[in-house]
């Protein structure tokens, strides 16, 4: 695996390193020790799948409320998102920054996500399906998030149909005042 960093400090772009012969590749995803000995989340207690039937589909932005902060590594299993990450940490010099990748399944990147940051994404062709590893586990009521559509943020999502839930379309418009 090639870590990458991203502008905003903690988080990665991942890059599987694929062993390939006659057969096809086989690399490795993820690995406790590895994570441990670059101080990231080794123990991902909840594995999730996202699927999404039609391209413009968009989740997001979400993240779990204090102290149930997620820390995340999501890739993509089938199709493609652009995938955005969003720093809510108090502390941060990249507050309110956010940072969007493309996650296909052929180019098999993963992001990691560490707590204290919002996440969504739009899928870039039908029958996407995400795949997430997150701890701590899913706390209903600690949901929380805000639009996609923050105009602060002002994220250009690639897909101008965009599909959203009702839930996600009464969020609170902004992220200004959220800091976790
Ligand atoms: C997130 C989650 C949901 N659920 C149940 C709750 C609902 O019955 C159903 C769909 O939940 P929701 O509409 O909250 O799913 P998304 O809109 O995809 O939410 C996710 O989208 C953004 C992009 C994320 O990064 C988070 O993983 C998460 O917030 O699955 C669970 O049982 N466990 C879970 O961990």
């Amino acid at each position: 695996m090639i870590f990458h960093p991203l502008g905003l400090a903690g988080a990665f772009r991942i890059t599987p390193q694929l062993m390939t012969d006659e057969r096809g590749a086989f690399a490795r995803r993820f690995c406790a020790d590895t994570f441990r000995a670059r101080g990231l989340e080794a123990d991902l207690v909840q594995r999730s799948i996202s699927f999404n039937a039609r391209a413009g589909t968009l989740r997001g932005l979400h993240f779990q409320a204090p102290p149930h902060l997620e820390t995340k590594i999501v890739r993509c299993a089938r199709g493609a998102i652009f995938d955005v990450i969003v720093d809510l940490r108090d502390s941060s010099p990249t507050y309110g920054q956010w940072h969007g990748e493309e996650l296909t399944a052929d180019n098999r990147l993963m992001l990691y996500i560490p707590k204290g940051f919002a996440h969504g994404f739009q899928s870039l062709e039908d029958n996407t399906e995400v795949d997430y590893e997150i701890t701590p586990a899913y706390v209903p009521d600690a949901g929380a998030g805000f639009r996609f559509d923050d105009p602060i943020l002002a994220i250009d999502w690639p897909v101008a149909n965009i599909i959203i839930s009702e839930r996600d379309r009464a969020l609170p418009p902004s992220f200004a005042g959220i800091r976790l």
